[in-house]
């Protein structure tokens, strides 16, 4: 029997990227872009390649070295195999007795490439969706635990990330997160509040074929926030508090607040991470934005970014023509389906 599951793209939409320092961060799924993985039985267990994301053949050397400049040295298959190694250490931690019947895992993916989407976590999310189901044991690993399960496998890897890519993955929908130290000290989990994706406004995503590594970008921030560097700390606090204010200003449908937290979140981004380290790119698409008056920040660690027009209409269409002149895309965000039902009294 074929199993599958799709995961989709995450917005980090106030809060990011505290969600790595014990802060919090409202984010939701976005079902515009979604990777999906695919397990069939097999007499042995196998990890297939993506013909377009993990190229092992090339038209020239040229051609291998510009792959390599711009999408890096690696794909997918990493991925996969982390995530085998961590569900199985998770079951084996927690005695969950799995079968012996082997699997080829494929991926496919339409989530922009390192764009700050969470293409990255899609692709675990679906993966362990996948194993799951094939060894029956979903109801053994709580919805809550998954998110942690889903960031092993990439820390395994090396990849700089936090929980809140995996968190909105998993619950779906738009979530509140804290990832309260004491809580993820105890248990492992932030605390998870999904919400009434009904209060977002309409939000607008910019990106441009523009890769960059989440991993790379973050390290020197990780590496300041853990020698005590003030303004990282201070810096991430005032971020975090951010989410709380937004999901007041949600909650009271104050868009003008809304808006101004946005910017603010880019802004402080900025002062800690520096502009060299965000890129010219990113940079320009948040000023494209500002230039027409929407608030506008990153989704994630760069590549793309949210928009919101809060006057309307006729400012989405100077928004529009403004990122059409620098050859940026411009798409309405789909809100992906809430997997766990919102607590609408949140
Ligand atoms: N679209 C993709 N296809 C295949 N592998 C991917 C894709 N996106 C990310 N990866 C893998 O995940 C790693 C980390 O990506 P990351 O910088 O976190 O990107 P993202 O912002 O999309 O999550 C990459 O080095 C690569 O191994
Ligand atoms: O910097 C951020 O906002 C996020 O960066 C990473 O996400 P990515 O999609 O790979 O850019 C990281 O995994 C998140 O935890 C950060 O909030
Ligand atoms: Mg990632």
């Amino acid at each position: 029997m074929t199993i599958q599951h799709t995961a989709y793209a995450r917005v980090g939409l106030l809060g990011n990227p505290s969600d790595g320092y014990f802060g919090k961060t409202l984010a939701f799924s976005a079902s515009n872009f979604a990777a999906t993985v695919t397990l069939e039985p097999s007499e042995s267990l196998v990890i297939l390649p993506h013909p377009v994301h993990d190229p092992s053949k090339f038209a020239s050397l040229q051609q291998l070295v510009e792959r390599v400049e711009c999408e890096g040295y690696y794909g997918g298959v990493r991925l996969l195999m982390a995530t085998c190694k961590v569900f199985r250490a998770y079951c084996a931690a927690h005695k969950i007795a799995l079968h012996h019947n082997n699997f080829t895992l494929s991926y496919d993916t339409n989530i922009p490439r390192q764009a700050g989407l969470s293409g990255s976590s899609a692709i675990v999310c679906a993966a362990l969706s996948c194993l799951l189901e094939h060894f029956g044991v979903g109801d053994s690993m709580k919805v809550e635990d998954r998110p942690r399960v889903i960031l092993t496998a990439e820390e395994e890897l090396g990849i700089t990330a936090g929980l809140q890519d995996r968190v909105a993955q998993v619950y779906g929908g738009l979530v509140y997160m804290d990832f309260d130290r004491d809580a993820l000290q105890s248990t492992g989990n932030g605390i998870y509040t999904p919400m009434d994706p009904g209060l977002l406004p309409t939000l607008y995503l910019i990106y441009a074929r523009n890769p960059s590594d989440s991993g790379k970008v973050h390290s020197t921030v990780r590496r300041r926030w853990l020698e005590g560097d003030e303004l990282v700390r201070s810096g991430m606090t005032e971020i975090a508090e951010l989410a709380v204010r937004g999901r007041a200003a949600l909650l009271k449908q104050d868009f003008n607040t809304f808006s101004e937290l946005m910017n603010h979140n880019f802004d402080l981004r900025r002062c800690m991470f520096g502009d060299a380290t965000l890129g010219k790119m990113n940079i320009d698409m948040v000023e494209t934005a500002r230039s027409v008056g929407a608030a506008c920040k990153f989704t994630g660690s760069g590549g793309a970014v949210v928009a919101f027009c809060p006057e309307g209409f006729q400012q989405v269409r100077h928004l529009k023509e403004a990122c059409e002149k620098k050859g940026f895309i411009l798409e309405p965000l789909i809100v992906g389906p809430s997997f766990v039902p919102p607590d609408l009294s949140c």
